[in-house]
C-alpha cells in the first residue's frame, strides 16, 4: 500500500517543552527586580492573551520583549533551563524524532536563538525550525524582533506553512490558537491538540484529535513509540468514594480515571465497565461472575479495603483479571475504634451522653466500670486481632483469643482452644474473623447464651458473622450489658436512610461501617493499591495479588515483554515455547508462575523480532489474555 507522505509540524512552547520560554526568560532577567512578581504576571497574562487570539500576536510580542529587558547572555541560561523542561513524552520518544527526522518541522512564534539548541538534540536541524529572531542593540540587549518574519505577525503560522508549500499531508501538533487556525485556514490537514502541559478549551474544541502526550499521537498515527499502549487509553473506574490521592496517583502516571462516589448495582456496573481496564472498589460493590463475564477489557480489580469476598475471585481468575487489596492499611484504625468502643461501653458513656442531650442529669457509677483487669476475648487473631491484643494488654486487660489457625500469642495473651471456653470466660467479646461466607451467624443465639451475664460484644468484622436478631434478644433480656456494631448483614450502596433492628436499644453503639474509615487509613490505601495496579499494568508484576500466581519481575531493559495468561492445562507452555522457537526470538528472560487453574508466563525478548509472533501467541489454545509491554 502506498502511504501518502506525512509532515509533522510541532509547536515549541508548552508542546515540545513543558513551559513558555519567554516566561522562563522573565524569571531569569527579573531575578533581582523588586517588581518581579508583578511583571511576570503581566507577561503571563500577555502571553495568554496572544495564545487565545485576544490581542494580536505582534502586540503580545512587543509588549513582552519590552518588559523582559533581556540580554544575549541570559539566553544561554535559558537554553540550559529549557533542556531540563522538555515534555516527558517527547523525551521518551527520541527514537521517533530520529527515524522520522525528514518529516519533522518546528514552527513556533518563539525564537530561533533558543529553540534551535533544544531541538537539535531531537535531530531537528536549524533549517527545519521556523521561528522569530531577536534584534539586539550594541550592548547585546534584546530590543525587538525581526518584523519582516511572517511569524512575528498575527496568523504567522498560516503564512509560514503556505510559504513552505509542503508535499503530502500536514499534521500540526500544538497547544494554542496559532496552531489550530492552520487547520481552519486549510494549510494543515489535521490538528492535534497537545495537552500534556496545558489544556486550553478553545484548542481542544478545534482539534481533530486530543493528544495528552506524544504516545497518543504516535499511537493514532501508527508510528514507532517507546510505550506499547498510551496510558491515557487505559481507563480506570474508581467507585465508593475512594480517597482522592488514588485519583492523583493514577492520573499522575498518565491513566484516564473516572470516580463515582457510591457503589453500583450489577446492571449499572455492567454498563459502566464498558471499555474500562481497571476497577477500584471498596467493600460494597459486588463484582459478580455476570459482571466479569460481560467485561471485555477489564484487567485488574483493586479492592481499596481488606475484604475481597464481594468479588468473585475465581471468575476473575478465569477471565485473567488480577485482584489486589490493601490487607494492612486500615487495621490500626479498626483497632483504635475497638478500644474506644470497649471503654465507652463499659462506662455507659453513650447512655449518659444521650440522657444529657435530652436534658437529663444522671450522675451515677452504676454499670460503669474500668477496663483494667477485665477479660477481653478476641475471636480471630489475624492482622487486626493481634494488634488489638497488644493495645488492650497495654491498657491492663487480660487478653484471651480464639482462632481456627495456629496463631502465636503476643505478649501475655492466652490462646483458648474452644470457642465455648472463650465465650464463658470473658467480659468483652470482640469479633475479628475474616469475611469467609462459612462464618455466617458464627455468633448466634447459642453462643450468646454461653456468654457471661452482663458481658459486652463488639463486631467490627462483617455483618453476617453475628446474628442480629439473637443479639437484639440478648440485649433486651439483659443477658448482655451492651454492644458496639459497625457492620450489618445488609448495608446500603450509598449514604442515606437506614434501618437496623438494633436502633434505639440502650447502651448500643451503632456506626455505619466506619472501622477503617479514617483519613490515615484511606490515604494509605490510596497509595498502596494504585502502587500494585501500576506495577501490574506497567510491568506485569503480580506481587500481593489475592487471586493470581504472584510473580516479581526484574526491570525490563531494552526488551519487549510478552505477558501470557493461560489456562493451566497440559501442553500450553510447550506450545508457547514452540511458537517462540519458530519465530526465532532472542529470549532474554522467561518467568513462569502457575496455580491449579492459571499459568502466567512472562517472556522478555530482544526488541527486534517478527511482529507476527504476537498473533501466533494469542492463538495458542488455552490463552486467556495476552499483552505486550515496552
Ligand atoms: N469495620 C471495618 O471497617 C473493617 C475494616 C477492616 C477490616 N474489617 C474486617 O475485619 C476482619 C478481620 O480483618 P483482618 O485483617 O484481621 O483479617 P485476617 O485475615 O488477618 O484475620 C482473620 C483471622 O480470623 C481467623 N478466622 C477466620 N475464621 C475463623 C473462625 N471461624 N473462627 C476463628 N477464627 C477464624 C483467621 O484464621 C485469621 O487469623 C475481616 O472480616 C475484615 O473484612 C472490617
Ligand atoms: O474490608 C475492609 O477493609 C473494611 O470492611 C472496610 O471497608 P470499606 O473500605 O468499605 O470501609
Amino acid at each position: 500500500m502506498i502511504q501518502t507522505k506525512r509532515n509533522f509540524v510541532f509547536d515549541f512552547d508548552s508542546t515540545l517543552t513543558r513551559v513558555e520560554a519567554l516566561d522562563v526568560l522573565a524569571e531569569i532577567t527579573l531575578v533581582n527586580n523588586p517588581k518581579k512578581e508583578e511583571i511576570i504576571n503581566e507577561i503571563i497574562e500577555i502571553t495568554n492573551l496572544g495564545i487565545d487570539g485576544k490581542i494580536s500576536f505582534t502586540e503580545s510580542l512587543e509588549r513582552r520583549i519590552k518588559l523582559l529587558n533581556a540580554k544575549r547572555s541570559d539566553l544561554s541560561i535559558l537554553i540550559s533551563q529549557l533542556k531540563e523542561k522538555v515534555s516527558p513524552s517527547i523525551e521518551r520518544n527520541k527514537e521517533f524524532f530520529e527515524k522520522f527526522s525528514e518529516d519533522i518541522y518546528v514552527i513556533s512564534c518563539g525564537f530561533k536563538e533558543f529553540i534551535d539548541d533544544i531541538v537539535k538534540e531531537y535531530n531537528i536541524p536549524s533549517e527545519r525550525v521556523y521561528a522569530n529572531t531577536f534584534v539586539f542593540d550594541e550592548n547585546d540587549v534584546i530590543i525587538g524582533f525581526d518584523s519582516e518574519n511572517v511569524l512575528s505577525a498575527h496568523n504567522g503560522k498560516i503564512q509560514c506553512l503556505k510559504d513552505m508549500n509542503l508535499n503530502g499531508e500536514v499534521q500540526v501538533i500544538g497547544d494554542g490558537y496559532s496552531d489550530y487556525v492552520t487547520k481552519e485556514a486549510g494549510v494543515a490537514d489535521k490538528f492535534f491538540a497537545y495537552t500534556e502541559n496545558v489544556e486550553r478549551e478553545k484548542t481542544i474544541e478545534n482539534a481533530d484529535h486530543i493528544a495528552p502526550n506524544l504516545d497518543e499521537f504516535l499511537f493514532v498515527n501508527k508510528l514507532p513509540r517507546n510505550i506499547s499502549y498510551p496510558k491515557n487509553r487505559i481507563k480506570i473506574l474508581l467507585l465508593e468514594n475512594i480517597h482522592p490521592d488514588a485519583f492523583q496517583k493514577l492520573t499522575g502516571d498518565g491513566f484516564t480515571v473516572e470516580t463515582v462516589s457510591k457503589s453500583l448495582s450489577e446492571d449499572e456496573l455492567i454498563e459502566k465497565l464498558k471499555g474500562v481496564h481497571v476497577l477500584g472498589i471498596r467493600s460494597k460493590t459486588q463484582v459478580t461472575k455476570k459482571v466479569l463475564d460481560s467485561t471485555k477489557k477489564l484487567m485488574v480489580v483493586g479492592a481499596f479495603c481488606i475484604g475481597t469476598k464481594q468479588i468473585d475471585l475465581e471468575a476473575c481468575k478465569e477471565n485473567g483479571i488480577v485482584v489486589f487489596n490493601a490487607p494492612y492499611s486500615n487495621t490500626r484504625s479498626v483497632v483504635e475504634l475497638a478500644i474506644g468502643e470497649i471503654i465507652m461501653l463499659m462506662r455507659s458513656v453513650f447512655q449518659r451522653s444521650m440522657e444529657l442531650h435530652s436534658g437529663e442529669w444522671n450522675k451515677t457509677a452504676h454499670g460503669s466500670r474500668e477496663i483494667r483487669g477485665k477479660k477481653l476475648g478476641i475471636v480471630g487473631y489475624g492482622n487486626i486481632g493481634k494488634q488489638l491484643s497488644v493495645l488492650a494488654e497495654a491498657l491492663g486487660m487480660d487478653v484471651y483469643y480464639y482462632d481456627v489457625e495456629d496463631r502465636l500469642a503476643l505478649g501475655n495473651a492466652t490462646r483458648i482452644d474452644q470457642l465455648e471456653d472463650l465465650l464463658s470466660r470473658v467480659d468483652v467479646l470482640t469479633l475479628h474473623i475474616d469475611d469467609n461466607p462459612a462464618n455466617k451467624n458464627f455468633i448466634g443465639k447459642e453462643e450468646l447464651e454461653l456468654m457471661k451475664e452482663g458481658a459486652y460484644i463488639v463486631n467490627l468484622s462483617r455483618g453476617f458473622v453475628l446474628d442480629i436478631e439473637a443479639l437484639r434478644d440478648a440485649l433486651l433480656s439483659g443477658k448482655l450489658a451492651g454492644a458496639a456494631v459497625d457492620v450489618y448483614p445488609k448495608e446500603p450502596r450509598a449514604n442515606g436512610e437506614y434501618y437496623t433492628e438494633l436502633q434505639g436499644l440502650n447502651n448500643v453503639i451503632l456506626t455505619p461501617h466506619v472501622g477503617g474509615s479514617t483519613e490515615e487509613a484511606q490515604r494509605d490505601i490510596a497509595d498502596f493499591v494504585p502502587g500494585k495496579i501500576m506495577a501490574y499494568i506497567n510491568s506485569g508484576n503480580t506481587v500481593d495479588a489475592v487471586n493470581f500466581p504472584n510473580i516479581r519481575l526484574p526491570r525490563q531493559v531494552q526488551a519487549h515483554r510478552f505477558l501470557h495468561i493461560h489456562k493451566n492445562v497440559p501442553g500450553v507452555m510447550a506450545e508457547i515455547n514452540k511458537v517462540l522457537a519458530e519465530f526465532e526470538l532472542n529470549i532474554t528472560g522467561q518467568y513462569l508462575s502457575t496455580d491449579s487453574k492459571v499459568g502466567y508466563v512472562i517472556t522478555d525478548v530482544n526488541k527486534e523480532y517478527n511482529k507476527k509472533v504476537i498473533k501466533a501467541l494469542k492463538k495458542v489454545e488455552g490463552t486467556i489474555k495476552f499483552r505486550v509491554l515496552y
